[in-house]
């Protein structure tokens, strides 16, 4: 059965690969629960598993079970006497097997930054009766969460005969605070019909000690981990506490965000059922601006800090006048204002509809409203209703422009689909993304990978070190093509001047994220990552 041949880094891996850190030489020799300083820097936290090839090739690869406990044995992947996948040609991704970053290139660029592929190994770390899975969901709600936790069940049991999931309730306190459930393939058959999560979710409450003392007690030795960027820095330390512990354990966090914040990946799930929704409140919002004199729809949607679903249902209804997110900041009044286009809008065509981004014109609202900063348990910042704020201001202050009729604004609907968006189970594609992210995460676990987050990059999925998803946040680039396209097609002003537009062309120039450097994916849209390939 079991050969050990694995180490930190995979054996066949290409020999002109030269490794960056020192995880091989330094890696502690003991089996089992052995603190390991191997891969942990000063501060205790993970070093980059960096490799370097020719031409300017540089893998940014996850850890391995084997960087801290090199001698765990091997097993045969259960799949190749599966009949459903046996009769894949190549079904076992090729260890060497990395996905590029970058797919716009020129003739003299370097090979560039790439991530390992994610997909299912020949020869996997736990056999099915050993594995004692747990999933927990953290954050806000977002459509497909069910979806995934089905597949993570479903896609265990199926695939690799693993019986022992539990689910960790009412997110990361869960974990010392809440009983456990079972999920079966029974259990959760259903469950993706649904919106919201079966296990519950909460912010704060992030204590990880207790959190990996639970993981210990309760025998668990794969963790999914479904949440936005706060869940996925809380993945990254237990990760970092269970190297610590030398426990062989693997962490796999799946990325969950209806904002469409996190960076590297394509497109984050449920954001696609998201817009698809939105474009519901915003033919409403129409239908109620265009029956009456002067009507005004403003329909506030979710985005904290991103303005990604604004900027697509607003791309995708053709119904939309003007467009606020929260990287483009506007000004009310004054040449170039949004009154003075909303008046000359008004003239032209009797009722217009406005979306904003819940985070958009958060500063002007503060000056206005001289508010506190309030932030949730999670410390994120607790926004101010800009709905609310827009539509009164509209009310009360629009109608005092001189061109105007005495009816303006007399019905200003604000439209607050807010909190709908992200209650309802996820759209056809997203639920096909959602099993490919499941599957992703289970092979990559069942393989020793830990420490990672697994997502599709240009259309392939691959496990990405956690660090690299949560040191930036995606945003919309208001000096890319994606916004401009959305400029033309409402003609809402800019609200910038040429000095900032500068400013920010500047500030883009260092190198930036995937989803901020528009060559790379779709000219900063989303690329369409609903049937990708693992
Ligand atoms: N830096 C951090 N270290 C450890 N845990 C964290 C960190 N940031 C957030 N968390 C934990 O992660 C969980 C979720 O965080 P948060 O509420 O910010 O949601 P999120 O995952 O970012 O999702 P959303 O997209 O809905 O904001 C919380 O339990 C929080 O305590
Ligand atoms: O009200 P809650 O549940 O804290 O969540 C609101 C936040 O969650 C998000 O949907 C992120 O998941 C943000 O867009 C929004 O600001
Ligand atoms: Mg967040």
């Amino acid at each position: 059965m079991g050969s050990s041949s694995a180490s930190g880094l995979n054996p066949q891996i290409d020999p002109n690969l030269v490794l960056k850190s020192s995880l091989s030489a330094s890696a502690v020799k003991a089996p089992v629960r052995v603190p390991s300083p191997a891969r942990m820097g000063f501060d205790g936290k993970s070093q980059p598993k960096i490799v370097e090839g020719e031409r300017g090739y540089v893998l940014e690869d996850v850890p391995h079970l084997t960087d801290y406990l090199p001698d765990l044995p091997t097993h045969p992947n259960p799949l190749q006497d599966n009949p459903a996948y046996s009769v894949v040609k190549q079904y076992f991704v090729n260890v060497d097997d990395t996905v590029a970053q970058k797919i716009v290139v020129h003739k003299s660029s370097p090979r560039g930054t790439h991530f390992r592929r994610s997909g299912p190994r020949q020869k996997v770390y736990f056999e099915s009766d050993e594995v004692h899975a747990c999933i927990v969901t953290c954050g806000g709600l977002c459509p497909g969460l069910n979806t995934v936790i089905r597949e993570i069940v479903c896609g265990l049991h199926h695939m690799y005969g693993v019986n022992s999931v539990l689910g960790i309730q009412g997110g990361y306190k869960g974990f010392y605070a809440r009983n456990t459930i079972n999920l079966t393939p029974k259990s959760v058959n259903d469950i993706h019909k649904r919106g919201g999560t079966i296990l519950g979710t909460s912010r704060g409450g992030h204590d990880t000690a207790k959190i990996v003392d639970s993981i210990e007690d309760r025998g668990i030795n794969q963790v999914y981990i479904i949440g936005g960027d706060g869940t996925q820095k809380g993945a990254s330390v237990i990760y970092e506490e269970i190297e610590r512990r030398g426990l062989k354990v693997a962490v796999a966090g799946i990325p969950k965000t209806i904002d469409n914040d996190i960076a590297v990946i394509d497109k984050s799930f449920g954001f696609d059922s998201a817009v698809e929704e939105a474009q519901r409140a915003i033919n409403a919002a129409h239908v109620e601006a265009e029956s009456v004199e002067n009507g005004v729809g403003v329909v506030k949607l979710m985005g904290r800090y991103s303005g990604f679903i604004a900027m697509y249902a607003t791309l995708a209804s053709r119904d939309v006048d003007c467009c606020l997110i929260p990287e483009s900041p506007f000004y009310l009044e004054g040449h170039g204002g949004l009154f003075e286009y909303m008046e000359k809008r008004l003239k032209e065509q009797g009722h217009m509809v406005l979306v904003v981004a819940e985070g958009a014109g958060q500063d002007l609202i503060a000056e206005s409203l001289r508010s506190m900063s309030v932030e949730d348990p999670s410390g994120n910042k607790l926004l101010l209703d800009v709905g609310l704020w827009l539509s009164e201001k509209i009310r009360v202050d629009l109608a005092n422009f001189p061109i105007v009729a005495v009816s303006f604004c007399k019905k200003t609907e604000d439209a607050n689909p807010t909190y709908m968006i992200r209650a309802i189970p996820s759209n056809a594609s997203d639920n096909v993304y959602c099993t490919l992210l499941a599957h992703s995460a289970i092979h990559g676990a069942m393989a020793g990978y830990t420490g990672f987050t697994t997502g599709p990059v240009n259309g392939r999925h691959a496990y990405i070190p956690f660090h690299r998803i949560t040191e930036t946040q995606n945003k919309v680039v208001i000096t890319d093509r994606m916004w401009a396209r959305l400029l033309s097609s409402t003609n809402q002003p800019s609200f910038l001047n040429s000095h900032i537009i500068e400013e920010s062309k500047k500030e883009e120039e260092s190198p930036p994220t995937q989803l901020l450097d528009g060559e790379n994916c779709m000219e900063n849209g989303v690329v369409d990552a609903s049937l990708p390939e693992l």
